[in-house]
């Protein structure tokens, strides 16, 4: 049976906009096991880095409500001195864009050896040398020893989010949280970093939560699934049940607005409409509504809930009982299928 590393419960996190508290992710429930990747997808702005930010207990001015268990202890508030303890040796976190990430002034050894330091005291100085050059190949950084001494600067994107990756790992992190790692490197190192993602879940037994709106690596990576939208869980199921039989009007439409290589698509369907401000969000009945107009407004949920429509398969909502892509229903009219 697979064993529980992390469980969200009814998580809410609001940022002060003027004089109000307005939730980016809101009343989210979720929960990584072992040697598992949780894929979180969804458009800009529904609320994904909110939650790995929240998971990490790295916002400095939101307020949060809920539970997160990390290892059966509540992590949502407990205080600063005590999580840094936990962020770099139980639970590590690879960044979006690697540069950001990095300290511009610190050689590649000095930084990796900083968080072996922190939570190995009694390690020497030659030991934590040798470990950061280990890490390093590892992550297949050649020439570890000349890496060792560059600065960020000096290496190319795809090697310096590999330098991100083995501070991430140096201390065998139980929960690695992965926001859009590969974002900002391009399509060949893409592959090569996510493929070391991998390795790494079976070497060290992680559990992973990785982020990204790329489908491609979902389905490459992701052994379950949680889609969002605008700071609500709207899907949940294993990968292979998502893209077999997504159900959620908004996991289709993400479906439907990629590109199939093995299917012939007429036209690409596109989700009218933005994810809506955090001021501007419906915070009752379903949110995805406005964005699928032509479904009637009895279709909906007054409030939503996650509904388990099959063992582990969740879906918001019952709307998508009633959804087609207004391009199906022309067919169906040109057809005389009523
Ligand atoms: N510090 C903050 N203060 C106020 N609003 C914020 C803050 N951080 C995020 N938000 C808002 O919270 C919502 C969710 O943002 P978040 O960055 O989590 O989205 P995301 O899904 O990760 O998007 P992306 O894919 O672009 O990173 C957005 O409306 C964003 O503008």
């Amino acid at each position: 049976m697979a064993e529980k590393l992390l469980e969200i419960k009814n998580l809410k996190t609001s940022f002060r906009i003027r004089d109000d508290y307005y939730a980016a992710v809101d009343n989210v429930s979720l929960t990584v096991n072992k040697n598992e990747v949780l894929a979180i997808v969804g458009e800009s702005g529904c609320g994904k880095s909110a939650l790995a930010f929240s998971i990490m207990g790295l916002h400095s001015r939101a307020k949060i409500d809920g539970n997160i268990y990390f290892k059966n202890e509540d992590i949502a508030n407990i205080s600063t001195s005590k999580l840094n303890k936990l962020r770099g040796k139980h639970m590590g976190m690879i960044f979006q864009d690697p540069l950001t990430a990095l300290n511009p002034l610190m050689i590649i050894g000095e930084q990796i050896g900083e968080t072996l330091l922190l939570h190995n005291k009694d390690m020497t100085k030659s030991a934590r040398k040798e470990k950061v050059i280990n890490l390093l190949e590892k992550v297949g950084i050649p020439r570890p020893e000349h890496v060792y001494e560059q600065f960020p600067h000096e290496l190319s994107g795809g090697m310096r989010q590999r330098v991100v990756i083995a501070t991430a790992i140096a201390n065998e992190p139980d929960l690695l949280i992965a926001d859009e790692p590969t974002t900002a490197l391009d399509v060949t190192i893409q592959s090569q970093i996510l493929d070391l993602i991998k390795d790494l879940k079976e070497d060290m037994n992680s559990g992973i939560v990785l982020i990204t709106h790329d489908l491609g690596v979902v389905a490459e990576m992701a052994d379950r699934v949680a889609v969002m939208y605008a700071g609500q869980v709207v899907e949940i199921a294993d990968v292979h049940t998502l893209f077999e039989n997504p159900l959620h009007p908004y996991t289709r439409s993400l479906f439907n607005s990629v590109p199939n290589a093995n299917e012939e698509q007429d036209q690409l369907h596109v989700i009218q409409g933005i994810v809506p401000s955090l001021q501007n969000l419906p915070r009752e009945g379903c949110r995805f509504a406005a964005r699928i107009p032509w479904i009637d407004a009895s279709a909906h949920e007054t409030n939503p809930e996650l509904h388990e429509v099959q063992p582990g398969h969740f879906v918001r909502c019952t709307c998508y009982k009633h959804f087609n892509f207004p391009e199906e229903s022309k067919e169906e009219q040109q057809h005389g299928v009523s």
